[in-house]
């Protein structure tokens, strides 16, 4: 049977991402904004805690399951900025060229390059779900200056992962999907869902 699910974004990156990665399982996946559902606050400092917010909120105006994912990019040098707050760190919600802009700047003159994008991803089967799905991951890799390759979106051109000698805007997408952040993430989340059917 086709499930129904509700994606609990507005990022056009992450709902490509995630109708590519659900493509193998049973999921009708309907990302939020064609059912005419608005963003969420995410007023939280953790990015479990914004996920599990916009997964309630979607599911609440669709009265169906939800899938919403909270994610960044934490930089060694800067204790992790911009973190929970990647996708505004220059101020306009979803300015990429700005975020960049201010993550290159910021990170002048320091030496320490480390970088990680984390992914927390939340599903529940309802607003009021006792027990909603939750997992997070992270993709370790370096912030370079200068940006390279043309895929991905927001912080791809300048995360770059020297086991493949690449950034990720210069992966393929089912490459990226195979090691990032929310690939591992949502690979978890389905084990976890495979595991509760087996006992349904
Ligand atoms: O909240 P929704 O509607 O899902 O969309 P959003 O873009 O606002 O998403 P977040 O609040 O989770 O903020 C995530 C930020 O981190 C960036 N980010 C997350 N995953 C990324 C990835 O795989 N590649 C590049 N940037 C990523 C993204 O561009 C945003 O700036
Ligand atoms: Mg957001």
């Amino acid at each position: 049977m086709v499930q129904k699910l509700v994606l609990a974004s507005n990022n056009a990156g992450k709902v490509r991402e995630f109708q590519e990665l659900l493509a193998p399982f049973h999921f009708q996946v309907i990302p939020q904004g064609e059912l005419g559902i608005p963003a969420v606050e995410e007023p939280h400092h953790t990015f479990i805690e914004n996920a599990l917010a916009k997964a309630r909120h979607a599911s609440a105006m669709s009265g169906l399951p939800a899938l919403a994912d909270d994610s960044g990019i934490c930089a060694h040098a800067l204790d992790g900025a911009p973190g929970v707050y990647s996708a505004r760190y220059a101020g306009l919600d979803g300015d990429n060229a700005a975020n960049n802009q201010k993550l290159i700047a910021a990170l002048q003159g320091k030496a320490n390059r480390g970088a990680h994008y984390v992914c927390a991803l939340v599903m529940v089967n309802s607003t009021n779900d006792p027990e909603p799905l939750i997992v997070q991951a992270r993709w370790y890799g370096q912030i370079v200056d200068e940006p390279q390759g043309d895929r991905g979106f927001g912080y791809d051109p300048h995360f770059f992962i020297p086991e493949l000698g690449k950034t990720v805007a210069q992966l393929e997408p089912a490459e990226k999907n195979q090691i990032s952040h929310r690939g591992q993430a949502l690979r978890e989340l389905i084990t976890q869902l495979q595991v509760r059917a087996q006992y349904a």
